[in-house]
């Protein structure tokens, strides 16, 4: 087996060991997808986001998740303090920029989490990353409006520019940390139609930088699963609700056979 897939392995492993909780504030659309995802991959998740408990929700959590969908005021307030308190505790911040180009204060707001949170990860899809990287890209609310492999060269400056790891995500996942680019050929189309998806990839990425300090490979590793199990769910579809269903259980059933047999090199 290769270096890559023994990582990813380990990680799998370490994560149904573990069940690092991961704290997640994030948009109200997909709360249940996303803490449906972190089970079944063998996480513990947690949703909070009043100003007056993210700090000490942080403070018990392997990984903190700040995911954009659905802004308002107080939630800006609450990222901003849990993720003051991870970073003095040491604890990974995966930052999901949903729908950041769509308005001018998803912008602000996405541009404060880059200064004042530092996130360790950034996860988005290709129109979301090129706009952190202040490129004009039409975006359309949520999805994205360009391929994947448009973002590359952003993603590597943005990865540089912020000293973190970016994945821009689409038909093949693009991950960096500036230096690498890592690639995940993994994934079906039925998952663009399945809402929360992305943000199920965030998730899981914070799942497994929970227990990989090399962040790199932690973040390839979660999206290879995010491919594999997309794949599978949508080999026994028939539209997007059974999609959203099986996706929940291949994450449950995915394991070192499966992931050798399916993984695309
Ligand atoms: N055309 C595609 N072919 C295969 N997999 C895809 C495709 N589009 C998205 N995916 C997969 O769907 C998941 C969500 O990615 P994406 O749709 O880019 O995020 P978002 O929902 O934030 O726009 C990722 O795991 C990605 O690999
Ligand atoms: C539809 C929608 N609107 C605001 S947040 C959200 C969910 C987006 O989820 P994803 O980016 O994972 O498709
Ligand atoms: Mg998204």
């Amino acid at each position: 087996m290769n270096a890559q897939l023994s990582s990813l392995i380990e990680d799998l492993d370490k994560v149904r060991k573990h069940s690092p909780l991961v704290h997640n504030i994030t948009n109200d659309v997909v709360m249940n997808n996303t803490a449906n995802a972190l089970l079944a991959i063998g996480a513990s998740p947690v949703m909070a986001h009043a100003i007056e408990e993210v700090e000490d929700m942080v403070s018990i959590a392997s990984a903190l998740v700040l995911n954009i969908g659905t802004l308002d005021s107080s939630k800006v307030k609450a990222m901003l303090l849990a993720a003051n308190k991870a970073k003095q505790l040491n604890t990974p911040i995966v930052f999901d920029p949903v729908g950041v180009g769509a308005t001018a204060y998803r912008n602000t707001v996405a541009e404060q989490i880059l200064q004042q949170c530092k996130p360790t990860i950034i996860r988005g899809n290709a129109s979301e990353i090129m706009a952190l990287a202040k490129v004009n890209t039409k975006t359309k609310g949520v999805d994205s409006t360009v391929s994947s492999d448009s973002a590359i060269d952003l993603a590597k400056q943005l990865a540089k520019s912020y000293a973190c790891v970016v994945v821009v995500s689409g038909e093949i996942d693009y991950i960096t940390d500036g230096k690498e680019i890592l690639e995940v050929k993994n994934g079906h189309t039925l998952m663009q139609r399945v809402t929360g998806m992305g943000c199920s990839a965030t998730a899981l990425i914070g799942a497994f930088v929970a227990v990989n300090n090399d962040v790199l490979k932690a973040a390839y590793n979660a999206m290879v699963v995010m491919g594999i199990a997309g794949e599978l769910a949508a080999a026994n579809a028939s539209g997007n609700g059974s999609m959203q269903v099986n996706f929940l259980d291949e994450l449950y059933k995915i394991d070192q056979a499966i992931i050798k047999m399916y993984f695309k090199a």
